[in-house]
C-alpha cells in the first residue's frame, strides 16, 4: 500500500491483486497478473478502455489492454499452449513508477526463463505503452507479440476506424487477404490483420469523441470483434461496448530474435 498522499494503492479486487491510481489528471487501475492496464480515464471524461465485468479465475482477464506475448494467437507449433501466450496469465513485478503534475511512468517487469519483457506505461492527459522484450537463449528465437488494446465506445456498429484507407491485410473471418477501402465500420464481427502500423483515428459520434491511437512501429494493426459470437462471461450488452484495435507483430510479421536482441512495440493514444 502506498504512503498517504501517495497516488497509488493495492487493493484485491475479484480475488485479483490491483493497483488503483487517482492522480489529479486520470485515473488507472492495473493488474498484477498482465501487467494489464485495465482501466484509464483521464479526468472530466469517459473512460477509454472496455473491461468485462466478471473476471475468470485463473485465466486472463478480457479487457484493458492485455499484452499478448511471446506468441500471439494459437502457439506455431504447441496446440495446447495458452493463446496469446503466458504474460497475461503471470504475474508480473512493478520494478518502478514515478509521479508528478503531469502524470505517471510505471515500470513492469516479466523474466521467463531466458526471456524478459518490460512494459514502460506512461499516463497523463494521453497513454503510451512501449514493450521491450530481450532474450538471453543460446540461438535465434521466434516472437509474436501485441497490445491488444480493447477501447471503450458508445456501440461498436456505431463508430468508424479511419486511417487504414488503402491498407492491405488478412481477413479471417472471411479467410481471404483484404485491402481496407475506406473507413472500417464493424458491423458483424471483424477479424482483420492489417500489414500496417501508423496513425489511426477512432471516432465515436454518440460520444462525440475521436481518440488518435498510434501503432506506428508495429508490423500489423489489428481490429478484432467477435460480433454475435458469444463470448465467455460475456454479454452481449456488454460486448457491444468495445472494439479492439491492437499494435502487433504477428503471422508473416512475426520476429527472429537473435541472442542479445531487443524488440520493441508501442501504442499510444490522445484525444484529438
Ligand atoms: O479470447 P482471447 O484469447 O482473449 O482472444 C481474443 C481475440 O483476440 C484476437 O486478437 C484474436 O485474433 C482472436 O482470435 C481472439 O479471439
Amino acid at each position: 500500500m502506498a504512503g498517504k498522499g501517495e497516488p497509488q494503492r493495492w487493493v484485491t479486487h475479484q480475488g485479483y491483486e490491483l493497483l488503483l491510481i487517482e492522480h489529479p489528471r486520470f485515473q488507472a487501475a492495473f493488474s498484477r497478473q498482465g501487467g494489464q492496464l485495465l482501466h484509464f480515464r483521464p479526468r472530466g471524461q469517459r473512460p477509454w478502455l472496455w473491461c468485462a465485468s466478471h473476471w475468470p479465475r485463473g485465466g486472463a482477464i478480457r479487457g484493458g489492454v492485455p499484452v499478448c506475448w511471446p506468441w500471439f494467437g494459437r502457439h506455431p507449433t504447441e496446440p495446447g499452449w495458452p493463446s496469446h501466450g503466458w504474460a497475461r496469465l503471470s504475474d508480473w513485478q512493478l520494478l518502478a513508477s514515478e509521479a508528478d503534475e503531469q502524470g505517471m511512468r510505471l515500470t513492469w517487469q516479466l523474466a521467463l526463463c531466458d526471456w524478459q519483457v518490460t512494459l514502460e506505461v506512461e499516463l497523463g492527459t494521453g497513454m503510451r505503452l512501449c514493450l521491450r522484450t530481450r532474450h538471453q537463449d543460446t540461438h535465434t528465437c521466434q516472437l509474436s507479440h501485441a497490445l491488444h488494446a480493447y477501447w471503450q465506445v458508445s456501440d461498436v456498429t456505431r463508430v468508424a476506424l479511419l486511417g487504414l484507407e488503402g491498407a492491405s491485410g488478412h481477413d479471417l473471418l472471411a479467410r481471404s487477404e483484404c485491402r481496407q477501402r475506406g473507413e472500417l465500420r464493424v458491423e458483424e464481427g471483424c477479424h482483420r490483420i492489417f500489414r500496417r502500423g501508423g496513425p489511426l483515428q477512432l471516432q465515436d459520434l454518440a460520444w462525440q469523441r475521436r481518440l488518435a491511437i498510434d501503432t506506428s512501429g508495429a508490423a500489423n494493426s489489428v481490429v478484432w470483434h467477435p460480433g454475435s459470437r458469444p463470448l465467455t462471461d460475456v454479454g452481449w450488452h456488454e460486448a457491444q461496448g468495445f472494439i479492439c484495435v491492437e499494435a502487433a507483430s504477428c503471422g508473416p510479421d512475426s520476429l527472429s530474435l537473435a541472442p542479445g536482441d531487443e524488440a520493441l512495440l508501442s501504442l499510444h493514444a490522445e484525444l484529438v
